[in-house]
């Protein structure tokens, strides 16, 4: 099988746990562990999320006295690929993967009109008080909204159009080579016969389900923080969906800044390849990949009871 993997920038920094190095790779070596059966037996290609490190370096970059200006979203988007990238490919092979396995930089072309541009939704960097956030946003003329009970720098997130490299990517993973790509959503870029960076980061997941439709995946898998998607979400009596038809998903809706992306990632990739895509935990991608844990969307992997144990503490906090 052709899978594309995307990686949530969450897993890979949790919220309020400290950005050192140590402890991104520490988590991207446990990434690398639970990908590595899958680089095995098929074609694999990890985009990978960046929210939390690219507004880490968005605050460097504004705490830098010796810059006239902060470095802009694309181009710390890139840094973001290279580190990012360069931990993945070293913690693959560290975990065993045989195959060559390659980082790329890769751009996004999203389109200098997009609403978005105007309207800030993608969560970047730490989370703040009230207090702290509006110090930030009269400090460097930064939009901050609410996630969940914090407060969060909020970027344009434009509509990924397409991949400069796509054809590379192609060409790659056919070869048999793991490719990582498409890291933070790609580079945004416009292209106006000049290919010129904009100010913004795609999301992940948008790209990726972009990304599988051209390279014609058989699965596209989107692991995250959370086992499944799940009904009442942070309530109680929290329970987790199984399986999703499109149909299903008309009558839900879904967080914009989180699992909104996600649900939306699926359904294109669903309605355009008729294939099945996935939503659970980086730990899960095996289980998920048979139908047996995360939830799937599209067509129906399995009928066995989603495995529930090991999931209690998160599902009924
Ligand atoms: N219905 C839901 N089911 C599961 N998780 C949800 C739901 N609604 C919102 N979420 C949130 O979505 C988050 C995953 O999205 P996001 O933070 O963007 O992840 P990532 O950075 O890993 O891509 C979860 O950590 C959870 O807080
Ligand atoms: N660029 C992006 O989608 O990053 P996150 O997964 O960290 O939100």
């Amino acid at each position: 099988m052709r899978i594309v993997v995307a990686l949530g920038g969450n897993a890979l920094l949790m919220r309020g746990e400290r950005a050192d190095a140590a402890v991104q790779l520490h988590h991207v070596e446990a990434a690398a562990r639970a990908l590595a059966p899958l680089a095995a037996d098929h074609e694999l290609v990890i985009c990978h999320g960046n929210g939390p490190q690219i507004g880490l370096l968005a605050l460097e970059s504004e705490a830098d006295p010796a810059l006239t200006r902060p470095y802009p979203l694309d181009t710390l988007g890139a840094e973001t690929q290279g580190m990012i990238g360069y931990w993945l490919a070293q913690s693959l092979r560290n975990a065993g993967v045989r195959k060559p396995v390659l980082a790329v930089v890769t751009q996004t072309v999203v389109d200098a009109g997009d609403p978005a541009f105007s309207a800030p939704t993608k969560f970047i960097g730490p989370v703040y008080d009230r207090d702290r956030a509006n110090q930030l946003a009269e400090q460097n003329g930064w939009t901050m909204a609410a996630d969940g009970p914090h407060w969060r720098r909020v970027v344009p997130s434009p509509e990924p159009l397409r991949l400069v490299e796509q054809d590379s990517i192609e060409q790659l993973v056919s070869d048999g080579t793991v490719v990582v790509c498409a890291g933070g959503g790609g580079a945004p870029i416009v292209d106006t016969g000049k290919l010129v960076g904009v100010e913004a980061v795609v999301d992940k997941d948008l790209t990726s389900a972009a990304l599988a439709i051209a390279l014609r995946a058989d699965r596209l898998l989107l692991l995250t923080d959370v086992p499944a998607v799940m009904t009442d979400f942070g309530l109680p009596d929290a329970e987790p969906l199984h399986h999703l038809d499109l149909e299903e998903l008309e009558h839900l809706t879904f967080p914009a800044g989180s699992m909104g992306p996600k649900i939306e990632a699926c359904r294109r990739f669903v309605e355009a390849t008729g294939s099945t895509a996935a939503i659970g935990a980086l730990t899960d991608a095996e289980a998920i990949l048979r139908g047996e844990a995360g939830t799937t969307v599209g067509v129906r992997i399995t009928d066995a009871p989603l495995r529930m144990a090991p999931y209690e503490r998160i599902l009924r906090p």
